[in-house]
């Protein structure tokens, strides 16, 4: 599924204490291409890839994903589009504390009308196939990072998603671990010919598990902004 950002500008805050996070930002990343997005901190990295997933707004230009216009959605179309099309990964995993494994799993499923006993078969499956069978009832709170970020992959995966959106998931995971995420994620990938955008600061993982590397400078692309760059 194709990704485009035409000219995409995203200002926080009130008037006198603005900050642009992005100045006009142009992207393209082709369906079934890996993009790693990389920047100081403070670049606009995580900015863009929330933009890119629906998970906010920008302040002016265009943001297409397969056939929809993200910045013309409606918040309930946009919920559909995040739990339908996109799989978020993030550094801090970002699991429901008071829910179990299989529960936080089962979570993006519950948008798509399938039975419950349906969708809490598939969370094991999802589970099972990262390696954590034998930690279904666990909360958060009784799994390692590792295991926590493993659990984060398989619900950011249960549902298929045609674009993945990884933001520095394994910034927190010892260098083993970290392989291990990051296989899982692009095993996905390829297998369904999703789409990647992975922010990072590891020159070695962009450069091992990408097609292209796109540099952000002050909120604008310094480089790889398109293919032929
Ligand atoms: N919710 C927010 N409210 C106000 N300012 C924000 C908000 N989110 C981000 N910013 C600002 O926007 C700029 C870009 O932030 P962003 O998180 O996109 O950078 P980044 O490149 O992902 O950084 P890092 O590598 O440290 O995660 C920064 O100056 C940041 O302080």
């Amino acid at each position: 599924m194709t990704i485009r950002a035409v000219d995409v500008r995203k200002a926080y805050g009130a008037k006198g204490a603005l900050v642009e996070a992005l100045r006009g930002v142009s992207i393209e990343v082709a369906g079934g291409e890996r993009v790693a997005l990389l920047g100081k901190s403070g670049s606009g990295k995580s900015t863009l890839l929330n933009l890119l997933g629906g998970l906010d707004r920008p302040s002016s230009g265009g943001l297409h994903v397969g056939g929809s216009d993200l910045h013309r959605l409606s918040g309930r179309e946009m919920a559909r589009f995040r739990s339908t099309t996109v799989g978020f990964v993030f550094q801090s995993f970002n699991l429901i504390a008071s829910r179990t494994a299989v529960e936080n799993v089962e979570l993006p499923m519950v948008f798509t009308g399938r039975p419950r006993r349906e969708r809490l078969a598939a969370a094991r499956g999802a589970l099972e196939s990262v390696g954590l069978g034998a930690r279904l009832d666990h909360r958060p709170d009784q799994l390692s990072g590792g295991e926590s970020q493993r659990v984060a992959v398989a619900r950011a995966l249960v549902n298929r998603p045609r674009v993945v959106l990884a933001d520095e998931p394994t910034g927190n995971l010892d260098s083993q671990t970290a392989r291990q995420v990051m296989a899982l994620i692009l095993d996905h990938v390829r297998e369904h010919a999703a789409t990647l955008v992975l922010v990072t600061h590891d020159e070695e993982l962009a450069a091992a598990c990408t097609d292209r590397v796109v540099r952000l400078v002050d909120g604008r692309i310094a480089s790889g902004a398109l293919d032929r760059e």
